[in-house]
């Protein structure tokens, strides 16, 4: 790997100071590539506004793709706990923005996780992380959906996992068949919420409900 892309990520974590100095390239290669870009667009790359667009771009889609460079032993790593609790932990309404791989455009929209304990128990914030390592990849949703649920298998050993995620996608809104109001619902449900209709029609009538605020 090279040390660009580890200074995008360290330990898990995006690493936000990616800040380049005036006249400085934070990746020559990438920049060339979205000049020729702008330059197929009939753009002109040295006009003023566009001047730092190439490093702009290069350093957006890093971070929009920096997803590749986590995994979810790392991102939960400090925050699983030993615990009895047996009950179903939900947290809904996350949101979440990710890629499409066909258009490299955004979809984005809400995601549900829950799941039923198995003597472990993770921090709430890192069912949040766990979506971003895979919502910040090139996707389509369904996979998205799936790996967010079998990662979080994974490192909780829980007896279910269920995921239900609620998008727009930007390919199908700015351009192909623009339906500003279509929405694409996916779920992924392991264990349990596979097998058993009530735990999932309890999971889906609790993220129904209105929320909190
Ligand atoms: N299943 C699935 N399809 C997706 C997702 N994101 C985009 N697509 C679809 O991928 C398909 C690509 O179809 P193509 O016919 O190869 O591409 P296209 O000519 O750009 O298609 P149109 O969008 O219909 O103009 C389109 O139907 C998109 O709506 C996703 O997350 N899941
Ligand atoms: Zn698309």
């Amino acid at each position: 790997m090279d040390t660009k892309l580890t200074k995008v990520v360290r330990e898990g974590r995006y690493i936000g100071s990616l800040d380049v100095k005036p006249g400085e390239h934070y990746d020559p290669e990438f920049e060339a590539s979205v000049e020729e870009i702008l330059t197929r667009l009939g753009e002109d790359p040295k006009r003023e506004g566009l001047k730092r667009t190439p490093q702009r771009v290069a350093k957006a889609l890093d971070f929009l793709t920096s997803g590749y460079h986590m995994t979810v032993e790392e991102v939960v790593k400090d925050a699983l706990f030993e615990d009895e609790c047996e009950e179903m932990v939900i947290v809904k309404d996350v949101e979440f923005y990710s890629l499409c791989e066909h258009h490299m455009l955004p979809f984005f929209g809400r995601a549900h996780v829950g799941y039923l304990p198995k003597g472990r128990i993770v921090g709430l914030s890192k069912i949040a992380r766990v979506i971003d390592v895979f919502a910040r990849r090139l996707q389509v949703q369904e996979r998205l959906t799936t790996q967010i649920a079998s990662g979080l298998m994974a490192v909780l050993n829980a007896r279910g996992v269920g995921v239900v995620l609620e998008a727009c996608h930007f390919c199908m809104v700015m351009r192909g068949v623009q339906k500003q109001n279509s929405q694409t619902v996916t779920s992924a449900m392991l264990g349990t919420f596979r097998e058993d209709s009530r735990t999932r029609a309890e999971f889906m009538e609790l993220i129904r409900r209105s929320s909190v605020s």
